[in-house]
């Protein structure tokens, strides 16, 4: 009976080590965007087959595309503080048990896209796991100081996926979104490398702030968030959003300038650390608004 509970709880251990590798905090918000992505695709209810394979199929080839990447950087995660902990430096699992994971779900993901959505999106997908896991992580993560600036194509795929899970096509409206979650990323990840800029520099990553220095690299934080602050209003200018949108995307965009600016002129680490929690909110708020929007009648 001892023996038995002992072995149920070391499985579940396990089952929660491979879910770590996953990174799953940040593919749900990878999925929540793909998910609007399609809601925004059509004027009604997306059909239930597309929206259950096609949220499954996203997650599961995202998931395998943060294992992988758990894979690639072990050493690399194994000097940083804040990556001590993952299952692989922690020899939790190992690297063929981590191969093994990522391959599974984003075969099966790669697969339930392909058969019960459309081939194009799991070819789209693909790339995007490709784009991140092989071209970000291993080409220009350790070479380059645009490492994120290049490899955010890749993070701001999701809306476009879930637009052609819905429709079978990639129009200028979901390349709008794509935009969004582009220009957003800089701000995003660089408000996190100001405050642990000597992490990155001990694990020998060329991040801007470690390039460039930190003053150079909190202006840029702010001239991206200008940027961010002008493609947000695009959607209502075109027509594709309303009112509702417009009041959240202002008031969401006035926040994360506020924030921009004081890491530009009056920097402190604390402001950092809020500035990217903050990033995190304001996506998934933003993108709540567009989804709102869409099923308002007419303003
Ligand atoms: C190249 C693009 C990106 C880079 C370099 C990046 C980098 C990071 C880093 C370093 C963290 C910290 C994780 C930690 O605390 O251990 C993080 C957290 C997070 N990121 Fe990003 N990110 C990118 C794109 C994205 C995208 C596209 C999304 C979603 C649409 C996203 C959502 C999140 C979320 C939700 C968290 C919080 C995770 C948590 O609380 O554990 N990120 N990101
Ligand atoms: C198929 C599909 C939709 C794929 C999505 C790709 C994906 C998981 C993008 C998220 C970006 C991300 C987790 C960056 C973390 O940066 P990092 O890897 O530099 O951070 P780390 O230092 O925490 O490992």
């Amino acid at each position: 009976m001892k023996s038995t509970t002992l072995k149920l709880q070391s499985n579940s251990h396990r089952l929660r080590q491979y879910f770590q590798l996953a990174k799953p905090r940040v593919v749900s918000l990878i999925v929540f965007c793909a998910v609007i992505g399609m809601f925004l695709a059509v004027p009604g209810m997306v059909p239930w087959r597309i929206l259950l394979a096609g949220t499954a199929g996203i997650a599961l080839v995202a998931g395998a595309a943060a294992a992988a990447n758990c894979l690639i950087e072990q050493k690399i995660d194994a000097l940083m503080a804040r990556t001590r902990g993952r299952p692989l430096p922690q020899g939790e699992v190992n690297s063929i048990e981590t191969l093994l994971f990522s391959g599974l779900i984003g075969g099966a993901g790669l697969f339930m896209l392909y058969y019960w959505v459309n081939p194009f999106t799991m070819w789209l997908t693909f790339a995007t796991f490709v784009g991140y896991a092989v071209i970000y992580t291993i080409f220009l993560k350790p070479n380059t100081s645009q490492n994120i600036v290049i490899g955010g194509a890749s993070g701001a795929m999701p809306p476009v996926l879930g637009w052609a899970a819905v429709t079978g096509d990639a129009p200028g409206e979901a390349w709008l979104l794509f935009l969004i979650i582009f220009v957003w990323t800089p701000p995003h990840f660089w408000s996190l490398a100001l405050y642990r800029t000597k992490e990155y520099a001990a694990a020998g990553l060329p991040m801007l702030p470690v390039t460039h220095g930190a003053e150079y690299t909190r202006r840029h934080v702010f001239f991206y968030t200008v940027g961010l602050t002008l493609v947000t209003l695009v959607p209502y200018v075109i027509g594709m959003s309303g009112w509702f949108y417009l009041t959240s995307a202002v008031l969401l965009d006035t926040m994360f300038l506020g924030y921009a600016w004081l890491i530009w002129r009056d920097y402190s680490d604390a402001v950092a650390r809020i500035t990217f929690r903050w990033s995190i909110i304001y996506l998934a708020l933003l993108f709540a608004a567009l989804l709102v929007d869409h099923y308002l009648p007419a303003w």
